[in-house]
């Protein structure tokens, strides 16, 4: 294909021309009258190498249109000039050096060249717009459009859309109705931080946005949403952005500053007033407001704040009724079935229990049948940073799981629980005479309550009695004396139930908001409601809150609870329970609030 030049950019006689290949020579082109164009000798002027078949029924603008292909224009429509105008073929390449406006086109290919502003209005069902205009306003409607653009664009668009943005340009103030593909690459130059800032509203789902900023920014996008907005900044950040909103008009402003990589994911169900994030720290992951977003965070906020609350009262309280000294119950009796068979293995329920909540939330998330994980993730900051992903869950449990190890069954060498009682004095009263009357036994009989005791736990230069656990020493008839014994039932009690809250919360508090619509209903999460302004994607009586194997994990809970309460009433001194209930606490801190605010570490764990 011939290299061209436009020749005739106006022409004030009103003919209308097709402009052939550059060069100049009147040879090269071959002017093929358009019906149209010419018998309307309005002030539109167009060459083309094989034009035919062009209509103009109306009257022709001040407009030149030339074809940079070897494409022919067999009919053009025109009321105005190119604008209105339709073509029912293909335009080939035109380039257009001053508006195209109210262009029907069936084929392919738009060329906006404009040095001035340019006003594109296109319906048509196969185009490629490439606009170099310093700013231009293009409609389109209709589907299958490639938009690649150079400049600062405001584009309205309906249907399915694909809008590609490069060299240094940004694309501002589109509207969608369709599913879109917006990707937008911005080169930074000498070093300097690019720029680009969107604003995007949409009536349609499906619709994603990737900013690729070569040099100093590099955002990557995803939207899914309806009426919406999002701007994003650059700075020095390389970084993944998520807005997802089901209805409502919602603004997402995130990512700046001078930081690293960072992650943001904003998920809306249905509230139209989303804040943005300007209080990010700059590298860090993005947090963004939604009214439902806020109201689920502020109950969950509430309901950790209980639920915080509630162990430091259970063993305060237990501890009043500890000092009256009560009588014995079923509950003293450390052989309890309760004790034996549940707390002693509690970190076995535990594990059960969340591995229940996850399947069950996974369940709903599959299914229609309730909020689940998605929802979960869709309804504000902390929910949304609360990930649960495979692996993220795999991690806090394994953070969990370990902080537990740690404390009660080892520590390279004895637990922390059991450092802690010989550090302070403690001891394993009795087992020596249980191993030397063991060691006298020269031919025991197996099962022999003289028979050797396994090896213990001893290193051969330190005191015997300070170096077996206190699982080892009572197990073998010594008595754990003296010291300071840090409330092992309190500790795993209270850290296996604050691990079950804080995974369960974000999912309860979620199904109360998405079955009310308002965020804060109370009935759906038990089962009592089915009222309220619903957004109508939940069924409250199906909710993951209600179903058999989330209240059974309630009901577990309730028995921690209580068998704490055992605890403070019947064992222990008050400063070995307390030192139980703070370690409790530590890891559960650590992970869902510390980590939380931190972005690396948050990112890691999914909080
Ligand atoms: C569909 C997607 C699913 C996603 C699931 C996600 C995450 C799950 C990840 C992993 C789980 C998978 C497998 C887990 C594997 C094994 C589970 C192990 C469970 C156990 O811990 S078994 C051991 C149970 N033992 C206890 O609980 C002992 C508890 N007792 C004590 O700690 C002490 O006795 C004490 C502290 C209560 C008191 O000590 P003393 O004072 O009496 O000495
Ligand atoms: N709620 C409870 N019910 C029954 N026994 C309890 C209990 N809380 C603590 N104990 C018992 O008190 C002892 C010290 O517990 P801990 O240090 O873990 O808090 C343990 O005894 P044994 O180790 O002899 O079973 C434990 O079983």
């Amino acid at each position: 294909m011939s290299v061209r030049q436009p020749e005739v950019l106006a022409d004030t006689t009103g003919a209308s021309h097709l402009h052939g290949p550059t060069g100049g020579s009147p040879s090269l082109f071959h002017r093929e009258p358009s019906p149209l164009l010419d018998s309307d000798r309005a002030d539109t002027e167009a060459s083309n190498t094989k034009s035919s078949g062009a209509v103009n029924n109306g009257s022709v603008q001040k407009k030149t249109v030339y074809s940079l292909g070897g494409s022919s224009v067999p009919s053009i429509d025109s009321a105005g000039g190119v604008s209105p105008s339709t073509n029912n073929s293909d335009f080939g390449n035109l380039s257009n050096l001053g508006n195209f406006s109210n262009l029907a086109n069936i084929g392919d290919g738009l060329k906006s060249k404009s040095d001035r502003n340019s006003s594109s209005r296109v319906s048509n069902s196969s185009s490629n717009i490439n606009s170099n205009s310093n700013s231009n306003s293009n409609t389109n409607s209709n589907s299958n459009f490639n938009i690649n653009s150079n400049s600062d664009n405001g584009i309205n668009k309906s249907n399915s859309n694909d809008i590609s943005n490069s060299n240094n340009s940004s694309i501002s103030n589109i509207s969608n109705n369709g599913s879109n593909t917006i990707a937008s690459s911005h080169s930074s130059q000498n070093g300097q931080n690019g720029h680009t800032h969107q604003t995007i509203g949409f009536s349609a789902d499906d619709t994603s946005i990737h900013n690729t900023n070569s040099g100093n920014v590099n955002f990557t996008s995803t939207i899914n949403n309806r009426d919406g907005s999002l701007g994003n900044n650059g700075g020095d950040n390389a970084g993944d952005s998520t807005l997802g909103n089901s209805q409502g008009v919602s603004s997402l402003a995130n990512n700046r500053g001078d930081g690293g990589d960072s992650t943001s994911r904003l998920y809306n169900s249905s509230n139209p007033d989303l804040a943005s994030d300007d209080e990010l720290p700059p590298d860090g992951s993005s947090s963004a407001y939604s009214s439902s977003g806020k109201d689920a965070t502020a109950l969950l906020y509430k309901f950790r704040f209980i639920v915080l609350l509630v162990y430091p009262i259970i063993i305060f309280l237990g501890e009043l009724v500890h000092i009256s000294q009560p009588e014995g119950t079923y509950f003293s009796n450390k052989r309890n079935i309760f004790n034996v068979f549940f707390v002693k293995r509690a970190w076995l329920w535990t594990t059960l229990a969340f591995i229940a909540i996850v399947v069950r939330a996974k369940v709903a998330t599959n299914s229609t049948s309730g909020p689940g994980i998605k929802s979960a993730t869709q309804s504000g900051s902390i929910l949304k940073a609360q990930s649960y992903a495979g692996y993220h869950l795999v991690l806090r449990y394994a953070a969990a799981t370990f902080w537990w190890v740690l404390f009660t069954q080892w520590f390279f060498g004895l637990p922390i629980m059991d450092r802690v009682f010989v550090l302070t004095g403690g001891g394993c009263d009795g087992l020596v005479e249980k191993v030397a009357e063991a060691a006298m036994s020269t031919n025991p009989a197996p099962g022999d309550a003289t028979s050797p005791l396994p090896p213990l736990p001893v290193t051969s230069n330190s005191p015997l009695n300070n170096l077996v656990s206190s699982a080892y020493c009572r197990a073998h008839g010594g008595t754990w004396v003296g010291g300071y014994d840090p409330s092992g039932h309190t500790f795993l009690l209270v850290h296996a139930s604050l691990f079950l809250w804080f995974e369960l919360l974000p999912l309860i508090v979620t199904g109360r908001a998405t079955s009310t619509g308002t965020g804060i209903g109370i009935g759906s999460a038990i089962g009592t409601s089915t009222s309220g302004s619903s957004s109508g994607t939940t069924k409250p009586a199906t909710t993951f809150t209600t179903s058999l194997s989330v209240r059974l994990v309630l009901g577990l809970l309730a028995f921690w609870a209580w068998m704490v309460l055992m605890t403070a009433v019947y064992f222990h001194s008050f400063l070995e329970k307390l030192l139980g209930l703070v370690c409790g606490y530590l890891e559960v801190l650590l992970v869902y609030v510390v980590a939380a605010n931190h972005p690396q570490l948050g990112a890691i764990l999914g909080v």
